[in-house]
């Protein structure tokens, strides 16, 4: 089995990475990089730029000192009167040298200290994206794929600065030998270049070879991930035990892995080819270029002092060309990370939050008018027409089969997701007209899968939202949700840190933490209460509890129910019963228990446990 991503448009982008295209690109990542530098320590960008300026002129000066030694050196007369010539010359290159060198450092501290500033700050504002979207988008694999692209990019964003920083430096000493090469013979220059072109081109190729077998690999590396979140983490540790699953896992991970090192060895192969060819083209062009050297020194063209510094100049050149090059190259591949990392911040793959700007206040009233929701990618509904009116003051449950749609209904109704048809109406105003976050602030939600946040407990009661009642109403939320005796057993009540695997960390029993999460629920001071299988994990005494609030809370909000506990469900005021996302039966218990033949009859008849006799007469029968 292959785990794959359809990766078109960056295939494309990846395809494109030419020497042409690489040339106008290198300038928008020096800019790109900086500017990112610039958002996180604008006084070390500065630094930077100025060291790399410094550098670049202290290059030249050197090169420039070189052919005044070289010229002292050789000129004619005792040896006294020509040290006592060159020994400024001396002088410069040594105060060039060790500036450079000096500077060389600076420039590694400044950017060791941007580096990961920038990859932070890159993954800061990923995970501000991520927030920002809808959550239908999390429904959809390619923004799944692009999502994880995007990681990678954030991850290898502080790389550019390095990157970014070389390539300054590579142009700054190409420029400096390049002057000092055309002073000399202009002639050297463009046969410099066009020596050095094989072995750019090389460098190009490979890289994009490397980009595309990465991408290839893309959709292998991203189980690779979930697989190592599985086998590392303590959340499966228990099933991969009791099932003995380590064995396959591993094998599943060994054979990812190798189709990924089979991708990356051809990559590999390929690039080493490539780099081969353009070495031995490079080698023939330079040796061109020495003997251009050798001609024009023969011919008298220029002084052996001016020999002397162009093969300073051409090896000065020759280095910079390779590494504008090399960089460059190492550059745009980065580049090409960080642009799916750009596009997925500018789109958000498409799924960006744009809803109205109405603020609801606690709906007396929500609407469900003739709603149908279809998940992305999905060919059925999994809700279709339904229509049903939620009031403050009653408790409304929604029962079922597993999949019939009741949680679909319940994140429609909190606006968690918005319908593919039809309406929901907070007091009027469907909730694509609303703001978001307005709507999510009269939203208290006891989810199926609730988080078990590694914070204390009074910031996952609060989720790190608290009142001016401080850890008073903490308590009171506490008590209502029979969490208050979980607390009182912890070593720091309210400040102990629920999370195992720190110091000083508790883990809970799974009962502990559905009471934590119905805490935080009833702490928050909202319109609606939504509460997807509250007690599945609840012991009767608190189940039974629970269920006995459920009235009070009702007083003054809208309560959703969703429970597979029929015989529970009593504490309704109206019971409205799925099947295959469509209403069916709709009434109090007592109407429902009574409609002979019902979903609902249906549904309590396999929770009502018969009597053993009922049973023996009922066999007999
Ligand atoms: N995120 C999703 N993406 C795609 N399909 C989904 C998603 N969530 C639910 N579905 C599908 O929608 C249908 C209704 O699911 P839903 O979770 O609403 O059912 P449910 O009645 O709450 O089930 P259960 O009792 O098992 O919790 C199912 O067929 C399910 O496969």
């Amino acid at each position: 089995m292959r785990y794959v991503d359809l990766t078109g448009s960056r295939e494309a982008a990846g395809r494109s990475i030419r020497m042409r295209d690489m040339a106008r690109r290198l300038p928008q990542l020096v800019r790109r990089s900086l500017a990112l530098a610039w958002r996180v320590d604008r006084r070390a960008t500065t630094g930077l730029l100025l060291c790399q300026t410094v550098a670049g002129v202290m290059q030249a000066l050197g090169l420039i000192a070189i052919s005044g030694t070289l010229t002292a050196l050789l000129t004619s007369g005792d040896v006294y009167h020509r040290l006592l010539q060159a020994w400024p010359s001396v002088a410069l290159l040594a105060t060039a040298t060790g500036v450079r060198a000096l500077l060389g450092i600076t420039v590694s501290w400044l950017s060791s200290r941007l580096s990961p500033l920038m990859s932070r700050e890159a993954e800061q504002m990923l995970l501000t994206g991520c927030a920002e979207v809808e959550l239908s988008a999390y429904d959809d694999p390619d923004f799944n794929r692009d999502r994880e692209a995007a990681d990678r990019g954030a991850q290898v964003t502080g790389d550019l600065i390095d990157e970014g920083q070389d390539l300054i430096a590579s142009a700054a000493s190409f420029l400096a030998g390049a002057i000092v090469l055309a002073g000399v013979s202009w002639v050297l220059l463009p046969l410099l270049v066009a020596a050095s072109l094989p072995q750019a081109l090389a460098q190009v190729s490979a890289a994009r070879v490397r980009y595309l077998a990465n991408l290839r690999s893309n959709g292998d590396n991203r189980m690779l991930s979930v697989l190592r979140w599985h086998i590392f983490t303590r959340e499966a540790a228990d099933q991969i035990r009791a099932g003995t699953m380590a064995g396959f896992l591993s094998g599943r991970y060994r054979q990812t892995v190798s189709r990924i090192n089979r991708e990356d060895r051809t990559a590999a192969d390929k690039g080493a080819r490539m780099s081969l060819v353009g070495a031995l083209c490079g080698g023939l062009g330079s040796a061109v270029v020495w003997a251009a050297v050798v001609w024009l020194l023969a011919t008298g063209r220029i002084s052996v002092g001016h020999a002397g510094t162009a093969v300073f100049a051409l090896q000065t050149v020759g280095q910079s060309v390779r590494g504008l090059v090399a960089v460059g190259a190492r550059a745009v591949r980065t580049g090409l990370y960080m642009d799916d990392w750009t596009r997925f911040l500018d789109l958000a793959g498409g799924y960006t939050m744009r809803r109205g700007e109405h603020r609801p206040t606690p709906p007396d009233e929500i609407k469900i008018k003739s709603v149908s929701h279809r998940y992305a990618g999905k060919d059925q509904d999994a809700l279709s027409d339904v229509s049903l009116t939620l009031r403050r003051g009653e408790v409304t449950a929604l029962v079922g089969f597993n999949g019939s749609g009741k949680s679909t209904l319940s994140k429609l109704v909190s606006g968690l997701y918005l319908p593919t048809g039809g309406q929901v109406l907070w007091d009027g105003v469907p909730t694509d007209d609303a703001d978001p976050q307005a709507l999510w602030q009269q939203v208290a939600l006891v989810p199926q899968d609730y988080a078990h946040w590694p914070l204390t407990v009074r910031e996952n009661v609060t989720q790190g939202q608290p009142t001016a009642c401080g850890d008073a109403a903490v308590r009171e939320a506490c008590e209502a949700a029979d969490a208050d005796e979980v607390v009182d057993k912890l070593g720091a009540g309210l400040d102990t840190l629920l999370a195992r695997e720190w110091l000083n960390g508790e883990e809970l029993s799974g009962g502990q933490w559905q009471r934590i999460a119905l805490a935080r629920a009833f702490f928050r001071e909202a319109g609606l209460l939504v509460l997807d299988e509250p007690t599945a994990n609840l012991d009767p005494r608190a189940e039974y509890r629970i269920f006995q609030r459920l009235r009070d809370l009702a007083q003054d909000r809208v309560v959703l129910l969703v429970t597979h506990r029929i015989t529970n469900v009593a504490v309704a005021d109206r019971i409205v019963v799925l099947d295959e996302g469509q209403v069916v039966q709709e009434g109090t218990y007592k109407d429902l228990a009574e409609q002979e033949g019902g979903l609902f009859q249906q549904l309590l008849s396999y929770q009502v446990t018969p009597e053993p006799d009922d049973e023996r007469q009922g066999t007999r029968a």
